[in-house]
């Protein structure tokens, strides 16, 4: 699977955001060791608080089918640069150690970061 397959699977998912508040849909798709790709959507609610993020979606989707390894994410939406994630999706993000994030727009503009670049001095279960 190369990124752009990856951010592809991350466009079809933004398609199923369900965000009637701010308008802003975005997709993520994760590519776990297992070669599987899972999707997600952002998923926002009356109760703004509970809205959950397409990164988060995509990565709760994976566990919960009983993947622990990834290998990388993609994230979509229409910003002006590559999207960049949440302070909250990062740190979901560092506790499965996904070790390249892969931040793309609709405009095809696309870049790749790592872990340690977008959460340095993560907290962890190191700190526990
Ligand atoms: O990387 C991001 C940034 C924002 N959102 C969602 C949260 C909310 O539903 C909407 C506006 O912030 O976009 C994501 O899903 N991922
Ligand atoms: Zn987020």
């Amino acid at each position: 699977m190369t990124d752009e397959e990856l951010i592809e699977k991350a466009k079809a998912y933004r398609a199923h955001s369900y965000s009637p508040y701010s308008h802003f849909p975005v997709g993520a798709a994760v590519l776990a060791a297992s070669g599987k790709v899972y999707g997600g959507c952002n998923i926002e609610n009356s109760s703004y608080p509970l809205g959950n993020c397409a990164e988060r979606t995509a990565i709760f989707k994976a566990v919960s089918e009983g993947e622990r390894d990834f290998t990388a994410i993609a994230i979509v939406a229409d910003t002006p640069g590559p999207c960049s994630p949440c302070g909250a999706c990062r740190q979901v993000m560092a506790e499965f150690h996904i070790p390249k994030v892969i931040m793309a727009n609709l405009k095809g503009e696309w870049c790749v970061v790592t872990m340690d670049q977008l959460l340095p001095y993560a907290f962890s279960d190191t700190d526990l």
